[in-house]
């Protein structure tokens, strides 16, 4: 599923409109209808009817006054409030307001403390409010009147329901712009922006939908949009069909290196995830002194025990074996729970220079590229990389603020950069690809910011890879299903004491949910 931002939207309006010759006000009259449909349903059980419809001077606005005429025509008392004077509206808002104007819709122009003061008298024997104030052509701060007005909804309690975004947040990054609008359902035109999903916009909306206002399919195909939304879909597609012929080696060797005294844990659970992602075939190398324990808590993987030059760490005391285990493996992973030291920096250094597999690299992998920036060069089309801010942060030297602010163009920059694929971690996790394809994750809860929910993630991103999904869809894949079986263990245990085990007991359910298989 598309993902827009407010640039996308106004260019594809404007290919419907110049070179599919669909009028404006069509799209606009379809959205208005698109709109009064849930607003249809959500006063139908009240005995109080009236729907308060409050208009910003811009095309949100003009969707606004379209809802105002067809509710009227279906004998619902509406009232319409405008953000400013009605002589400063033009274009199909204009067209749409005069309609109202001649129908006699009760109409007011919202001006002055008093005039608030009515206005707040009014919504409160209200049923509903619409807010058509701003939609995608938001620009700067709210302030003001408007910030008055917004204040007075939110203060309202009453059921919001939002056009194509709630008013006040930015269409391009969800962030908001002084205030905005608390939705209990944003009506959303025609595809999704990026307001709509990224936080703290999605605090904002409510429920979300979706609706079709008529904007041809071959218009959308035609720009080759670039940011996509992971849906159930899409795991449906990519996941492999298990045919009844087949053997454990039909699904791919994982090679997975991770864990040291004090992290086994780490190890455990990125295995445990890619064994219960389908895996046919798992190994581990293990420093020796860490083999009974590891034999003892992964009863279906492979230990390799290696020789250790500093206690409890995988180093480059047998390369020859590493290499030649990678060379044997579909996907390989580094890092969860590996610790920091020269060790681990140089295995990393000689793994990559002898592997042109997929490699996966996360935690101390992560700290160790960040800490030795000359192993970046050996990262170039076959790496993952999996950094949440603080890693990505010693990466690229970039500040976190700034890579919270901007996590779409620093995890794409990162990908194009160096040929990889980037999954950024939090709370909508970032999928970038090396040709500036992104993927966009909205499963998940406030319960998997708990510690080993990266391993698993790792695990279940090998794990697929193993499978033969290329890494670009496996990585989109895999966050999803590491969201969705979060999600599956908050409805049993909730969201506080939820561990990463927990995550991973679910993922065989989440990818039955979601496969159906
Ligand atoms: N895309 C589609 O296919 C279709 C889109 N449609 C709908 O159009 C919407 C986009 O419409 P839009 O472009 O007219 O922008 P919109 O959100 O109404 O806001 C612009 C107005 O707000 C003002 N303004 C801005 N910031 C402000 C501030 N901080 N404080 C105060 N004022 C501020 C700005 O003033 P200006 O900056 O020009 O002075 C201007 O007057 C879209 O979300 C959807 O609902 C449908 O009709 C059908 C097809
Ligand atoms: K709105």
């Amino acid at each position: 599923m598309k993902v827009v931002n407010s640039e996308q939207i106004k260019q594809l309006d404007r290919i419907a409109i110049d070179e599919f010759l669909i009028p404006g006000i069509v799209l606009m009259e379809n959205a208005g209808l698109a709109v009064v449909d849930e607003v249809l349903k959500s006063i139908k059980d009240k005995e109080n009817k009236e729907v308060i419809i409050v208009c910003g001077m811009g095309n949100n606005g003009g969707d606004g006054f379209v809802v105002a005429r067809h509710l009227l025509n279906k004998g619902i008392p509406v009232k319409v409030f405008i953000t400013g004077n009605p002589a400063d509206i033009s274009g199909d808002a204009r067209k749409n307001y005069n309609i109202i104007h001649k129908l006699n819709v009760d109409i007011h122009i919202l001006v002055g403390v008093n005039n608030l003061k009515k206005f707040s008298e009014i919504i409160k024997s209200s049923s509903l409010i619409v807010d058509a104030i701003f939609g995608t052509g938001l620009k700067r701060e709210v302030d003001g009147l408007i910030k008055e007005v917004i204040h007075i909804i939110n203060n309202s309690k009453k059921e919001v329901i939002a056009i194509d975004l709630p008013s006040g947040i930015c269409a391009d990054d969800g962030s908001v712009c002084g205030i905005a609008v608390r939705a209990t359902k944003t009506v959303v035109l025609a595809l999704l922006k990026l307001g709509n999903i990224n936080y703290p916009g999605a605090d904002y909306v409510g429920e979300m939908i979706l609706k079709d206002i008529g904007i041809p399919n071959k218009a959308v195909e035609d720009m080759s949009l670039n940011i996509n939304l992971i849906t159930n879909n899409m795991v449906k597609e990519y996941m492999p069909v298990r045919k009844r012929d087949t053997h454990k080696g039909t699904y791919g060797k994982a090679y997975i290196v991770a864990g040291s005294t004090g992290m086994t844990g780490a190890a455990i659970l990125s295995c445990e995830a890619a064994l219960r992602s389908g895996a046919g075939l798992l190994k581990i190398p293990v420093p020796q002194s860490l083999n009974t324990i590891m034999e003892t808590r992964l009863t279906e993987a492979i230990t390799v025990p290696l020789p250790e030059f500093r206690k409890g760490v995988v180093g480059i005391s047998d390369i020859e074996k590493i290499i030649k285990t990678m060379e044997e493996s579909d996907a390989i992973a580094v890092g969860p729970g590996s610790g920091r030291s020269r060790e681990l920096e140089e295995l990393l250094r000689n793994m990559l220079e002898h592997t042109s597999k997929p490699i996966v690299l996360d935690a101390d992998a992560l700290n160790a590229l960040a800490d030795r920036k000359e192993l970046l060069e050996l990262i170039r089309s076959k790496a993952v990389m999996t950094p949440h801010e603080g890693e990505m942060a010693r990466l690229t030297g970039l500040e976190i603020d700034y890579i919270n602010n901007n996590r779409i163009e620093v995890a794409s920059e990162f990908a194009k950069k160096w040929n990889v694929v980037v999954v950024l971690k939090g709370a909508r996790t970032v999928v970038a690809g090396p040709k500036g394809e992104i993927y966009i994750n909205t499963t998940g809860n406030p319960g998997m910011a708990t510690a080993g929910s990266g391993d698993v993630l790792t695990g279940i991103i090998t794990g697929l890879i193993a499978q033969g999904i290329k890494p670009l869809n496996a990585a989109a894949v895999a966050v999803y299903i590491h969201g969705a079986s979060g999600d599956l263990a908050a409805q049993k245990v909730g969201e506080y004491g939820l561990l990463a085990s927990d995550i991973v007991k679910e993922i065989p359910f989440a990818i039955k949910e979601i496969v159906g298989r």
